[in-house]
C-alpha cells in the first residue's frame, strides 16, 4: 500500500501538533499534506486524504463517512485569538449591513451565523469573499478571519475596527469551549488498516506531547512563518487546545444542537469516535 495521505491546517495553529513531525524528531507512517479548512473539507469528501484535520462542522455534512480520532482538536475555552469578527461598527449597529465571509472556513462561519442570529438576534447581509481577495474586498462594514490572517489583521489593525473574538463570544453566551476542528478518519481506513491508524494517532499524540513541552519552539518557527511578537504567539499558543476531552465533545454536542435550531445543520447529528487500538468504536448522540 502506499503511504496514508495524512492532512493538517496550513496556518500556525497546527504547530503545537506538527512542529515536532516538521521538523523530523516524530515519525509517522504517512505523507503530510497541508491546506485551508474549507480545502481539507473538500479533499476528505473526494476520497483524497485518509487522516484529516476537518471543520467541525463539516463532520455534520458527512457523518457516515467520519470516525473522530481522540484526544485531538483545534479547539479554545475563551479566546482563541485566530477567529474573529473585526468591524468598522459595534455588532448591536450592524443590523442590514454587509459581512464579508473568508473562503476558507465552515465552522467559524457557522458560529458567526449562529452568535448573530440566536444571541445578538440581529440580521446582516453575508458575502463570501474570494479566496485570494484581501479582507476588506469589497468593502464590508464588518468581515470573518480566521487563522494566520485573523492573527495578522488583529494585531497589524489601526484603531477603530472592533474585534469580536468567536472563541471568547461562544464563552460568554454558552460558558462553554469552542471546538474549531477534528481529526477524522473513513471507516473504510479504520478497518481496512488499523495497524496503520494506530500509528499515525499515537504519532500525532507524540508529537503534541514534544509541543506541549517546547513552547519557545513553536514560537520560534511560528515567529519566522507570520513575522508577529514572540509575545503575541506565547499567548497565542496558550490560548488553543488540540484536546478531545469529554467537555469538548459535549460542547460541540452542543453547538450542533444549536446550529439545528438555527437551521444551519441536520439535527441529531451523532458523532462516531473510534476506540483507538481497536476497531470499535463510541458513538455520542445530539440532543
Ligand atoms: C482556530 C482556528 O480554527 C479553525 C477553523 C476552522 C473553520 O472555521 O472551519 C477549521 C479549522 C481551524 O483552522 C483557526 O483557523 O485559527
Amino acid at each position: 500500500m502506499e503511504l496514508p495521505r495524512l492532512g493538517y491546517v496550513s496556518y500556525i495553529n497546527c504547530l503545537p501538533v506538527f512542529c515536532a513531525m516538521q521538523e523530523g524528531l516524530v515519525k509517522v507512517p504517512a505523507r503530510l499534506c497541508s491546506h485551508h479548512p474549507s480545502r481539507l473539507n473538500s479533499m476528505f469528501r473526494e476520497g483524497l486524504l485518509d487522516v484529516t484535520a476537518i471543520s467541525s462542522i463539516e463532520y455534520t455534512r458527512q457523518p457516515e463517512n467520519c470516525l473522530v480520532l481522540p484526544d485531538l482538536s483545534i479547539a479554545s475555552d475563551g479566546p482563541v485569538r485566530s477567529v474573529a469578527m473585526v468591524s468598522r461598527v459595534p455588532v448591536e449597529l450592524l443590523a442590514g449591513r454587509t459581512v464579508s465571509l473568508t473562503p476558507h472556513s465552515a465552522t467559524s462561519v457557522m458560529l458567526l451565523k449562529l452568535l448573530l442570529h440566536k444571541f445578538y438576534n440581529i440580521k446582516v447581509d453575508f458575502f463570501t469573499r474570494p479566496p485570494a481577495a484581501s479582507v476588506w474586498w469589497d468593502q464590508p462594514d464588518a468581515a470573518l478571519v480566521i487563522g494566520d490572517e485573523a492573527l495578522q489583521e488583529i494585531n497589524q489593525a489601526g484603531g477603530g475596527l472592533h474585534v469580536y473574538d468567536l472563541g471568547a463570544e461562544w464563552k460568554r453566551w454558552t460558558g462553554r469551549p469552542m471546538v474549531f476542528a477534528l481529526w477524522v478518519t473513513t471507516r473504510d481506513f479504520a478497518q481496512k488498516y488499523p495497524e496503520q491508524l494506530t500509528a499515525i494517532w499515537r504519532g500525532m499524540l507524540t508529537a503534541k506531547k514534544w509541543g506541549l513541552k517546547n513552547p519557545e519552539k513553536l514560537v520560534a518557527r511560528a515567529k519566522s512563518a507570520t513575522e508577529l511578537s514572540e509575545e503575541v504567539l506565547t499567548d497565542y499558543f496558550k490560548c488553543l487546545q488540540h484536546d478531545l476531552s469529554w467537555h469538548h465533545i459535549d460542547s460541540l454536542m452542543y453547538f450542533y444542537h444549536c446550529a439545528a435550531e438555527c437551521g444551519l445543520v441536520k439535527p441529531a447529528v451523532a458523532l462516531h469516535i473510534w476506540g483507538k487500538e481497536n476497531d470499535r468504536f463510541y458513538r455520542v448522540q445530539s440532543a
